[in-house]
């Protein structure tokens, strides 16, 4: 199953996704909902950068996908009164990509690099010089006759992007004067965001309604966008247009996401676990076969939201489903639960311990 196909994924989910995000996205700080102290600590710095006249300090958002990090980067655009480009650590595959986007910049304006931890090396240390010193080295020629023309580019201000904060080398994460991590969000939070997107979609939803759809958008408000776009599809097909809470759990259930947000698989997986394995441990390959699925799509797709909802535990000695799981699932619990599955953990791949 890919990624994309589940209603649960953070990942954008193709083109019209994005058109229809675009539409709900804050263009102010002050609209931008939650992550307050990034928010606060960010509106310093663009604050003391207008007085001043100078471009602010580059800005690393670091956070999991759907998060708000495209959003934040168009909004310290608009906050600054400049321009915004945008482009990617993958779209930039030679040095020469990166020195035709710097050498156009006009002075002032801000360049979004989305997955910049993707960024090809020399591409990367080019980038060093261009932060640090707003100039490039452009390379003429090839071979031994190859010289480098030191080329002054316009101050501007680099907002990078990255899901994967662990994997930016170094000497990049440096060169960023201000560094904002982006974390989950909570169901109030969510609240706000559907009850804001709904006003924005036109939709009337009631606020128990938003508080059901919070509940289960797994902290990402890219997922709360996408279920209440498909509980109102529900609520115009089978009702009058309105959410109500009776037709927000009716959608959702259709969908099967449930309370805590976990979907088809995820809750095959922890079935699985408990109804076959007794609780566990049991190794990742084994565990995968009994639902149908890879051991990747297993360990990528589900596992990361189940152990971050204390659901299911990767031990040394494989996958253990905690006591809220048996809770949340409705099982009783056997006595003996954590030791139960060692018969079956043959594979012995129990995968890392921890997320
Ligand atoms: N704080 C927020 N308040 C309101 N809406 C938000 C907020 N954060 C994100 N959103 C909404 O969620 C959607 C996804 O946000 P965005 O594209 O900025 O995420 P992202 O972190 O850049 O994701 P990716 O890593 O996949 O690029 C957008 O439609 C945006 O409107």
């Amino acid at each position: 199953m890919s990624e994309h196909e589940r209603i649960v994924s953070a990942d954008a989910d193709g083109a019209e996704e994005q058109r229809i995000e675009a539409a709900l996205r804050p263009r102010k700080l002050d609209d931008f909902i939650g992550q307050e102290r990034v928010r606060e600590q960010l509106s310093l710095v663009l604050q003391s950068a207008l007085r001043r006249g100078r471009t602010p300090d580059h800005v690393l958002l670091s956070g999991g996908p759907g998060l708000g990090k495209t959003t934040l980067a168009m909004i310290i655009a608009a906050e600054l009164g400049q321009p915004l480009r945008i482009s990617s650590g993958p779209a930039i595959e030679r040095a020469g990509d990166l020195a035709a986007v710097l050498s156009t910049l006009s002075e002032g304006e801000v360049l979004f690099l989305d997955e910049i931890h993707r960024l090809a090396r020399p591409a990367e240390e080019m980038l060093y010089m261009a932060m640090e010193d707003f100039r490039v080295d452009v390379v003429v020629g090839k071979g031994p006759g190859a010289t480098a023309i030191p080329l002054d580019i316009a101050p501007f201000t680099l907002v990078g992007a990255t899901t994967r904060a662990g994997m930016l080398p170094g000497p990049l994460r440096d060169r960023f004067g201000f560094v904002a991590h982006m974390d989950f969000y909570d169901p109030s939070e969510l609240e706000i965001i559907v009850r804001r997107s709904a006003r924005l979609l036109d939709v009337e939803i009631g606020d128990d309604a938003a508080a059901e759809i919070a509940g289960r958008s797994r902290g990402t408000p890219r997922i709360a966008n996408r279920l209440l776009r498909r509980v109102r599809d529900y609520a115009e097909v089978r009702g009058d247009g309105t959410i109500t809470r009776e037709s927000a759990r009716a959608a959702l259930a259709l969908y099967e996401v449930d309370e805590r947000g976990l979907d088809r698989l995820d809750r095959a997986v922890l079935e699985s676990l408990m109804r076959k394995f007794g609780g566990g441990p049991v190794g990742l390959s084994t565990l995968a076969v009994s639902v149908g699925e890879e051991p990747e799509t297993v360990e990528v797709v589900a596992e990361p939201f189940l152990v971050r909802q204390g659901l299911l535990a990767r031990t040394p000695r494989g996958r253990v489903a905690t006591a809220a799981a048996w809770a949340h699932l409705g099982l009783p619990q056997p006595p003996t639960a954590p030791m139960a599955g060692t018969l079956f953990d043959v594979d012995g791949d129990a995968g890392p311990a921890g997320e």
